[in-house]
């Protein structure tokens, strides 16, 4: 069943008001890493409830609880949007994920606009933090509601909405909902659809069937009872900052191999029939220097270049809390440093099977420095990889959706990013879950200048649209 004309017509009129929505998300500076925007995060969910509910949406924010901060204080966790439309028990019931939270962003970091004011400009781009991670998507739906009531059209489908505000914090609260929300609010759902990834490039479109899991960490090195003066106390006492970076250097090599022992036997081997599917992806190492705005892949290989990104772990640093980073020229030995890294976790590694060798190699790692500073290793947050069957109704309908909204046969494609609660609505609730993304590569999804072209968002409204007509026709 075909996406009814009438359907496609209406998002191509309504795309200034669908910009102008998206630009009412964008301004409400959702960042959920951050406890001073905490307030902000929960006016989102507010937000979203004033837009669903006179739609016809029954919704319900979910209390998930308190977030325990470093300091021992505790922060009200942002609610779970739970949303239900239809109820026919001749329809399919899908389930729509998507997050309604951002990842920091800082004029001060590089952003050439306001990263909390939607900036369009004149190649249709629309810039703003959020905009493809994953405001856009979550608005696109409410803009498929609108226009199906406005429109007077039935949906072929019964709908439930799941939108959470903490995704990108390591989506602390919702895996505890899910269960015990198992035989109530996600009684009836036959499948998830979550939008909340990218196509490999700028050109063609794609449907994603496995995310690859995280373990982030945090390594605390402390010393000194406070900071210290460098010209008294230089070469006096062992210097956190020194111990910490040293330990830092022994994680990853400039190639991207990892250090920690042990890892590598925990992936799962790689099959001749595996390694061609890489090369046959429309993917080009072009596509990535575009992405990342330099020539710097680290590998000419293609298939080697993908399977980095989707199916090998990846380790990154990204930062130390207590350094000293502003201007001028500080003279201080910070007291107590906190390096932050990640490991993207692949079929068969899980938090529970990584940790134990990244905390013992750190110690012995440690230990060979002979410092009298102490170190902790902890794990701050964490999620299983995941993988779908993509010889399903869910992707077959997606499949028809995609060949009619975009004129071309979607790559299937496993993302180097990590949604936990993919595995989660899979294994809990056990349905098949497809991610069908909007934007497209070099959106710079968590990076500066964060956008979503206005084609991936109209067209992409479309799709999302258009599958749930076809899905209600697939078998
Ligand atoms: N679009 C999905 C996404 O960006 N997910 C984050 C999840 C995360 C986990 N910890 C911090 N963020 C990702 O980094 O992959
Ligand atoms: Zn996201
Ligand atoms: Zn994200």
């Amino acid at each position: 069943m075909p996406a009814p004309t009438e359907f496609i017509k209406y998002v191509d009129a309504h795309k200034d008001a669908f910009i102008a929505r998206l630009g009412e998300a964008v301004a409400i500076p959702s960042v959920s890493g951050d406890p001073s925007h905490r307030q902000d995060v929960i006016n989102m969910a507010g937000f979203i409830k004033r837009l669903l509910e006179p739609l016809g949406v029954k919704v319900e924010l979910k209390d998930i609880g308190m977030e325990k901060q470093t300091d021992g204080s505790e922060l009200p966790l942002p609610p779970v949007v739970f949303g239900v439309l239809g109820d026919n028990p001749n329809k399919k019931t899908i389930l729509l994920y998507a997050h309604y939270d951002v990842q920091p962003a800082l004029v001060t970091d590089g952003w050439n606009t306001d990263p909390f004011t939607l900036s369009p400009d004149n190649e249709g781009r629309l810039f703003g933090r959020g905009s493809t991670d994953d405001k856009g998507p979550l608005i696109a739906w409410i803009n498929i509601i609108e226009a199906h009531v406005k429109l007077g059209l039935e949906l072929p489908v019964n709908l439930r909405f799941c939108f959470e505000g903490m995704e990108e914090s390591g989506s602390e609260g919702l895996d505890d909902l899910i269960i015990r929300e198992k035989n109530g609010f996600f009684e009836s759902c036959d499948c998830v659809c979550i939008c909340d990834n990218y196509w490999m490039n700028d050109r063609t479109p794609c449907l994603t069937y496995g995310v690859r899991g995280m373990s982030y960490y945090r390594l605390v090195v402390s010393g000194p009872a406070r900071d210290l003066h460098s010209g008294l106390f230089g070469n006096t006492v062992h210097e956190p900052m020194t111990d910490l970076i040293l330990l830092m250097s022994k994680l990853v090599t400039p190639n991207g191999e990892i250090l920690i022992p042990g890892l590598d036997k925990l992936v799962a081997p790689l099959t001749d029939t595996e390694r061609k599917r890489y090369e046959t992806l429309d993917f080009a190492l072009t596509d990535i220097e575009d992405q990342v705005g330099a020539k710097i892949v680290l590998s000419d290989d293609k298939a080697r270049v993908l399977m980095g990104r989707m199916r090998n772990p990846s380790l990154s640093l990204h930062g130390i809390e207590g350094a000293f980073y502003g201007p001028g020229a500080k003279t201080v030995i910070p007291a107590k440093v906190q390096g932050k890294f990640s490991i993207r976790l692949v079929p068969n590694m899980t938090p529970e099977n990584v940790d134990p060798l990244v905390v013992k190699y750190l110690h012995d790692e440690f230990a060979k420095l002979k410092s009298k500073n102490t170190l902790k290793v902890e794990n701050i947050h964490g999620g299983k990889p995941w993988m779908a069957d993509p010889d399903h109704w869910n992707y077959r309908a997606a499949i028809k959706a995609t060949e009619k909204v975009y004129k071309k046969k979607p790559d299937l494609t496993r993302e180097g990013g990590s949604i936990p609660v993919t595995l989660t609505f899979a294994d809990v609730l056990g349905l098949n879950v497809l991610l069908l993304p909007m934007g497209r590569g070099d959106d710079g999804a968590h990076s500066t200048n964060e956008k979503l072209d206005t084609y991936n968002y109209i067209e992409g409204t479309k799709l999302l649209g258009t599958y749930l007509h076809e899905i209600a026709v697939t078998n």
